[in-house]
C-alpha cells in the first residue's frame, strides 16, 4: 500500500515535545477520553521517556498560527520473536480538535504512523476502533480484520 501522509497549509504534524504541554495537548486528549490530572513534570517525564525509546512514538499536529496542538495519535511498536524477530505497530489514542475535523488531518495522522511504523521495520500496523470510526480507518486504507477481545481492570 503506498501512502502519502501531505497535511493542509499551516499544520505540521511532528513528534511531541515538552512544550507542547503548555500548547494544549492534554485538551485535545480529552476530547478522545477522560485524561485525569497530569501534571508538568508527569508530561515532561513521558514525552522524554517516549523520545528516548525505541518503542513509543506521540505524534502531534500543531496549528501553526495558534501554536496549538490540535491532532494527536500514538504508535507503539511492540517486538516479536514470530516473523523472524519482527514488530508490530499499535495505533492508539487518535483524536483531532473537534473545531479541525473533516479537513484530511485525521487521515495525515494516520498516515503519518503507518509510515513511521514501516521505517521501523513493522510487518503490519493494528488498532481497535468503535463502530462508528470503521469508515474512517478504511479511508485511511486499513481493512477490519477478527474480532477485538479485553480484560478491563478499574
Ligand atoms: C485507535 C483509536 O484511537 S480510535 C479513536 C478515534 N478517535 C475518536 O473517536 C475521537 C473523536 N473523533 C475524532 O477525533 C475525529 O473525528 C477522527 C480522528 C476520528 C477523524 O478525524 P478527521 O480529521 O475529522 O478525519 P479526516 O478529515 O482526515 O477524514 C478522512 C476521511 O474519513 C472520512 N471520515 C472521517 N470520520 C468519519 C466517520 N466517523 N464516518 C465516516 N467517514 C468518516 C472523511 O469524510 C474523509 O473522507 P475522504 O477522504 O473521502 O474525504
Amino acid at each position: 500500500m503506498t501512502l502519502t501522509c501531505d497535511i493542509a497549509e499551516g499544520f505540521e504534524i511532528r513528534q511531541a515535545v515538552p512544550r507542547d504541554y503548555y500548547k494544549k495537548h492534554l485538551e485535545v486528549l480529552a476530547q478522545l477520553t477522560d485524561v485525569g490530572i497530569v501534571s508538568h513534570k508527569q508530561y515532561v517525564n513521558f514525552v522524554t521517556f517516549a523520545t528516548l525509546s525505541q518503542n513509543t512514538y506521540v505524534a502531534v499536529i500543531e496549528h501553526l498560527p495558534s501554536k496549538k496542538i490540535i491532532g494527536s495519535a500514538t504508535l507503539f511498536v511492540e517486538k516479536k520473536l514470530i516473523h523472524s524477530c519482527s514488530s508490530c505497530g499499535h495505533i492508539e489514542d487518535v483524536v483531532v480538535d473537534s473545531t479541525y475535523r473533516g479537513k484530511g488531518l485525521g487521515k495525515s495522522l494516520v498516515h503519518h504512523l503507518v509510515g513511521k511504523a514501516r521505517l521501523l521495520g513493522c510487518y503490519k500496523v493494528i488498532l481497535d476502533c468503535a463502530e462508528k470510526n470503521v469508515k474512517f480507518y478504511e479511508k485511511c486504507g486499513m481493512k477490519q480484520k477478527e474480532k477485538k477481545m479485553e480484560v478491563r481492570f478499574e
